[in-house]
């Protein structure tokens, strides 16, 4: 056992976040530990962001992202400003460029402590998202869920933020629908290869939208950054919005999303810390540091 490695547990508007500081050690965050953590009330969580020396250079830091099925993923927006925040702390620096299995995303904190991510390019094509059957125009894929005469949702749009997203556009109350029901199914359907994050979209304005998401390995979450991020650039791909969209989450908070001209898309909101621990990376178990003790 390589001993154990300090965490903070975090949220970014309500997506439940650890950054675990795994610098200077080559073990990694196992699954086994990402679900007992999760199995206990006080570190359950969404994400684990796993900061870890830097594989490649002119990044700070490699960041290893697991679901709390102890899954791995690509992209994980809300957790990025986290991670921010974290080390914008600890060392006064306010812009970063990390490494993730996506590729190289950089981001910065901005003097009223919101942090901004680039997410990089959103992808379209049917095997990048990727789909397990061919469709040339995926701002409209064959997919629906409830009675086949009169589907509950239907014909979502699919995007890859560096993770795959499918967004169904509901004209009423967002609220409305068994997300909890749906969502399992529609995550692990046999169209998505390496399953899907799944999000209900209600477009309020040209500018403003209401989103709900079941992420894959995660489930029901207050709010999921790159899920955002996909939503905004189906809904201006589909002329639902424009290009920069503020986007409210099951959390009550709020973020923003653009996706600038060069096609780089930008999610800022906030990060917010609350309490810090050690833990071992191979098992989960954990103790909260005394100083920081509510
Ligand atoms: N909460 C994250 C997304 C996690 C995505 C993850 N559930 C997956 O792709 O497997 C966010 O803020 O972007």
């Amino acid at each position: 056992m390589a001993g154990t490695a300090p965490f903070a547990k975090m949220n970014g508007i309500g997506n439940e976040i650890i950054v675990a500081d795994m610098r200077g050690r080559a073990d990694k965050v196992t699954a086994d530990a990402a679900i007992a953590l999760n199995g206990d009330a006080a570190t359950k969580f969404d994400q684990i962001m796993a900061i870890h020396d830097a594989r490649t250079p002119g990044t700070a830091y490699y960041i290893d992202i697991l679901n709390s099925d102890g899954s791995g993923a690509q992209a994980c927006g809300n957790g990025t400003r986290c991670v921010v925040q974290a080390l914008a702390a600890e060392t006064g620096q306010k812009s970063f460029t990390f490494e993730t299995r996506a590729g190289i995303l950089s981001a910065q904190e901005h003097a009223d402590g919101t942090i901004s991510v680039d997410m990089g390019k959103p992808r379209f094509g049917w095997q990048d998202i990727p789909l397990a059957e061919e469709f040339r125009d995926t701002r409209m894929i064959e997919l629906q869920i409830g009675p086949i005469d009169a589907p509950v949702l239907h014909s979502p749009s699919a995007v890859s933020m560096g993770n795959p997203h499918a967004i169904f556009w509901v004209d009423n109350d967002v609220w409305s629908y068994e997300l909890d029901r749906f969502g399992p199914l529609l995550e692990n359907h046999p169209i998505f290869p390496e399953r899907a994050n799944i999000t209900l979209a209600q477009v309020t304005s040209p500018e403003t939208m209401i989103i709900r998401t079941w992420e894959r390995g995660a489930g029901l979450t207050k709010a999921c950054g790159s899920a955002a991020c996909a939503a905004v650039v189906a809904a201006a791909r589909t002329r639902r919005t424009g290009r920069s969209v503020s986007l409210m989450t099951p959390g009550g908070g709020e973020l923003h999303v653009e996706w600038r001209d060069d096609d780089h898309v930008i999610l800022t909101g906030a990060a917010e810390w609350e309490f810090s621990g050690s833990f071992d990376p191979s098992t989960g178990a954990w103790a909260r540091d005394t100083e920081s003790a509510a």
